[in-house]
């Protein structure tokens, strides 16, 4: 049976093309039919009427958690979706060009940006540690400072503006019933979450033809540096997030969001709540599309805990942009640990 693509090639990045050789395939049919699971390990909660027991569990077990009747209307988010994947089928030169400056930036084969949004080159070869994504990475606060002249992109520019407003009220309210929950003074709570920091990062997952031979990720393990990221997935899975000592699928469920807690939130939890670590698989058959919303503290905030040496921000993000550099991964929390366990 011939390979089915979703896209035309030439939208893809050059290295993400498929080479003549890998086009047929032989499809494996339990690969496509895979049953998804009927049980749904992931907690759940309810944006309308926040249980903070379940909340509390949800984040010192998992750092992660399903949430429904977070307002934001199916008609948004298919129209988000539908936005995205026009503009991910233009061709890879004419989004290179398109988005190459903020507050809208397109990216590939890497989920390590700058601030503004340019990929950090991993190691000191360009092909090392190349993830099968690629991307558009938006500045929220900035989105409305601009105007396109392209009535498609000024479109989308409207659409992720309006989602953008319901990320900054979940992600308020979110981090306030954890503010709860961990009895931080008000202080902290006003200081630790900046909704002006708030960005989007808009993902395509190609479809990978040789994902076994290139042991390819769509983004490998890691943890999210941020204090809260909210994603949307279309109906595809392949987000994975580990939890009891295995890996668990986060089943793909249109109406409903997946909030992961970042390191930020670990630290100021004193590591009683947990970053989720997660990754995401390539699929041979099917691109898949994602959309993260991630939320950081104010830029001079100092993180007190007794778990780890006081830093802000700034000083977190310096340091994991200098491993990706220099050692290729993310090494995070464990470089301001106050008792190194290595
Ligand atoms: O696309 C996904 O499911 C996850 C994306 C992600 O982990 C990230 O952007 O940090
Ligand atoms: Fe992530």
């Amino acid at each position: 049976m011939s390979q089915q693509t979703d896209s035309d090639d030439s939208s893809y990045p050059p290295l993400f093309r498929p080479r003549k050789t890998s086009q047929i395939l032989r499809v494996d049919s339990d690969e496509i039919n895979q049953k998804v699971q009927e049980f749904d390990p992931l907690p759940l909660i309810d944006f309308e009427c926040i249980n903070h027991k379940k909340l509390d569990e949800a984040c010192r077990e998992w750092g992660m958690f399903r949430l429904i009747n977070h307002g934001i209307p199916l008609t948004h988010l298919k129209k988000l979706h539908d936005h995205a994947k026009a503009l991910f089928s233009l061709t890879y030169e004419k989004k290179e060009t398109s988005f190459s400056n903020i507050p809208i930036s397109y990216f590939w084969g890497t989920p390590g940006l700058t601030p503004s949004g340019v990929a950090i080159q991993r190691g000191s070869s360009p092909l090392q540690n190349i993830n099968w994504v690629e991307g558009f990475h938006v500045l929220l606060n900035l989105l409305s400072q601009l105007q396109y002249d392209d009535p498609t992109l000024e479109s989308f520019r409207c659409v992720l503006e309006e989602y953008g407003r319901h990320q900054t009220r979940l992600a308020t309210t979110i981090f306030e019933a954890l503010a709860l929950n961990l009895q931080l003074d008000c202080k902290r709570t006003r200081a630790y979450l900046s909704p002006a920091t708030g960005h989007l990062r808009v993902h395509r997952y190609p479809c990978c033809y040789e994902a076994e031979q290139l042991q390819a990720w769509g983004i490998d393990v890691h943890t999210d540096s941020s204090v809260l990221s909210i994603l949307h997935q279309d109906q595809v899975g392949g987000l994975q997030v580990y939890s009891h000592d295995q890996w668990f699928d986060v089943k793909p469920q249109f109406n409903s969001l997946i909030v992961h807690l970042g390191d930020m939130m670990q630290a100021m939890s004193d590591d009683i709540y947990v970053a989720a670590k997660h990754r995401v698989k390539v699929n041979k058959h099917k691109e898949r599309m994602s959309v993260g919303y991630f939320v950081f503290p104010y830029e001079n905030t100092v993180i007190e805990s007794s778990k780890y040496k006081p830093f802000t921000y700034p000083d977190f993000r310096a340091e994991v942009q200098q491993d990706l550099k220099t050692v290729g991964h993310k090494i995070g929390l464990q470089k301001f640990k106050l008792n190194k366990t290595f």
